[in-house]
């Protein structure tokens, strides 16, 4: 049995100014499905959050119960410290949410678009703001066009300056970057670092794409069959799942030989193999801290030192395999 690392939200967190979004025993069943099952999850204002979880896991339903758009059958939701059952409205000025297929008027061109959410939103003097968030998403070329001549990827990018027109403090992405291309990628991903790095928006993300998702996300949730299996930073959740033990990278300049007798020799390495110019130790995590100084005390020049975690798709496979056999 994995260590999930998922404890009951705390009650009344919600009014804790560090919590963006708290979940507690969330359960959501559509007749004989149960698409959520008792979830308990607080995500931390300024926080970048990643939902992981395969087709059907529950993601999309937890978030629609975040905006409103589906009441839980039990559990309690607060949203910057709302109810969105009773201030949906009121949850929807704060929180720009982009949903995995955006829909716009056709008719109209990605910049009326942009401007007709401002005007709802009673934003006014944004033509600025908008050519700044259309340079961002990388849709100038096309600000004009009428969004009809859209593909996916360029729609899914407008869905995302639509939701930030409204200069939201928490975002909701459902599967942002599903039809972008991988240089749109990159730009979108930088995007949304930037937004909290600079002003310190809550960001909320599902996504079936485990490498973004490592890259961008301060800690993941992982979703099997409407459960949360697993919260923590993707370290964390390496260490959990490597029972104490540790892999180092190890580079040396010289004698590699001499260097694999030293660290064999060391209390807690349990192997030592090569892997190109570098030595890969398997020790316990205690005997991290002394492979340097062995190696310095020896005669041996380091050159390279570097805990290696698990990749987060190693991650998820471990958590999913665990939870569905
Ligand atoms: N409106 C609905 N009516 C009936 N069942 C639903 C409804 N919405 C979702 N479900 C069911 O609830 C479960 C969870 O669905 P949900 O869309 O939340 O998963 P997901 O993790 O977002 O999946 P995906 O990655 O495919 O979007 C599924 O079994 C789905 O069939």
């Amino acid at each position: 049995m994995i260590d999930s690392g998922v404890a009951p939200a705390a009650s009344g967190a919600d009014v804790a100014t560090d919590v963006a979004i708290s979940i507690d025993g969330l359960t959501r069943r559509y007749g004989e499905v149960t698409a959520v099952r008792q979830l308990n999850l607080e995500v931390y204002r300024g926080e970048i959050f990643g939902l992981l979880g395969p087709n059907g896991a529950g993601k999309t339903t937890t978030i629609l119960t975040l905006l409103g758009l589906t009441e839980p059958t039990s559990g309690r939701v607060r949203v910057l410290g709302m109810d969105p059952t009773r201030e949906a409205i009121k949850i929807k000025r704060q929180v720009g949410y982009v949903p995995d297929a955006v829909g716009f008027y056709p008719t109209l061109t990605g910049r009326q678009n942009l401007r007709y959410t401002a005007r709802l939103n009673g934003l006014t003097d944004v033509e600025d703001e908008i050519d700044r968030l259309l340079e961002q998403v990388g849709l100038t070329h096309a600000a004009d066009a009428r969004t009809s001549t859209y593909s996916r990827g360029m729609l899914q990018r407008l869905g995302i300056a639509d939701a930030l027109v409204k200069r939201p403090s928490v975002m909701i992405l459902d599967e942002p970057t599903i039809s972008i291309d991988p240089e749109g990628v990159q730009r979108i991903l930088r995007l949304i670092r930037e937004l909290r790095d600079e002003h310190g928006m809550t960001v909320l993300l599902s996504s079936h794409l485990l490498y973004q998702v490592q890259e961008i996300c301060d800690r993941v949730g992982i979703f099997v069959k409407g459960r949360l299996v697993a919260v923590g930073s993707v370290e964390e959740l390496s260490r959990r799942l490597s029972g104490g033990r540790t892999v180092m990278e190890v580079g040396v300049a010289g004698d590699v030989e001499a260097a694999v007798r030293v660290l064999d020799e060391l209390d807690g390495v349990r192997e030592v193999e090569r892997e190109g110019d570098l030595l890969l130790v398997d020790c316990a995590d205690e005997a991290c801290e002394t492979l340097a100084g062995a190696l310095v005390r020896a005669g041996h020049t380091l050159l390279h030192l570097r805990r290696r975690s698990s990749h987060l798709d190693e991650i998820y496979q471990r958590y999913f395999h665990e939870k569905t056999e």
